[in-house]
């Protein structure tokens, strides 16, 4: 069963060293800024602070707030690639991850490459390898262009192209930025469709987002961030008011 169980989870990001002490001090006496200093002298930012909740199978969460709440920064160290300086933050279960544009592709190979290396990767065969790349090249409408390098790609190829591999492996966790559904129209659509199909069955769907129709349509539980703290945990029409 897919979990992730966050508990006084903290994460800061230093800005500044010794000897910048004169902005130090201006920027510390700055409220509106969440800073402090650290035990080696440094400013940091508290990007995340004393976060704590449950996340388990079959939920689609909603993470809500605005510029700058910590929306990305909890999704990358869910994802594992930031570190926590305190709490305790135990994920069980596979993650894909939707959250950097083109995080591991090779941007010299062909669609139909990166396709094939990352099901070998995963353990497959070729065959399955190439048999994935139809599937992806069919739901992201790629066309010719899935036998072309990948850096002749337009924007919205490169999100269909990664939108596509990341829900075709089935992850049991997907972590995954808004703007990755900044799609056409009519790719939202099959994007809904298939991410449904892939959430229904135990898995976990975690979205960054500021568009609250997406919340409401897609989400079964909105986490509200700001400064870095969870202000509200609950439904949709919870935290984002009864439509
Ligand atoms: N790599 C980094 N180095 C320094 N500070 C960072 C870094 N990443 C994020 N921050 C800071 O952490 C805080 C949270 O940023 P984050 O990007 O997680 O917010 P967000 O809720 O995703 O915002 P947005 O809605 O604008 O995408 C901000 O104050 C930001 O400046």
């Amino acid at each position: 069963m897919a979990t992730i169980e966050a508990s006084g989870l903290a994460i800061e990001f230093p800005l500044y060293h010794h000897n910048a002490r004169s902005l130090k001090q201006r920027i510390l006496s700055s409220s509106r800024l969440r800073l402090r200093k650290d035990e080696d002298n440094r400013i940091v930012v508290a990007a995340l602070r004393d976060l704590t909740f449950t996340i388990g199978s079959g939920e689609r969460v909603a993470l809500v707030g605005p510029n700058g709440a910590g929306k990305t920064t909890l999704l990358r160290t869910v994802a594992g690639i930031y570190e926590p300086v305190a709490g305790r933050l135990r994920v069980s279960g596979e993650i894909g991850s939707l959250i950097d544009p083109a995080a591991g592709m090779d941007n010299l190979l062909t669609g139909r490459e990166n396709v094939v290396l990352r099901a070998l990767y995963r353990g497959m065969t070729e065959a399955e390898g190439h048999a994935l790349a139809e599937d992806v090249a069919g739901f992201a409408g790629l066309g010719d262009f899935l036998d072309m390098p990948i850096r002749g790609y337009s924007a919205g190829m490169n999100v269909r192209l990664a939108f596509a591999m990341a829900t075709a492996l089935t992850p049991e966790i997907l972590l995954m930025d808004e703007w990755f559904l900044a799609g056409d129209a009519e790719f939202m659509v099959k994007a809904e469709e298939r991410l449904s199909r892939m959430v229904t069955d135990a898995e976990i769907l975690v979205i960054a987002t500021h568009d609250t129709t997406i919340v409401r349509k897609w989400c079964t539980r909105a986490i509200r961030l700001e400064g870095g703290r969870i202000t509200a945990d609950g439904t949709p029409d919870e935290v984002l008011g009864a439509a």
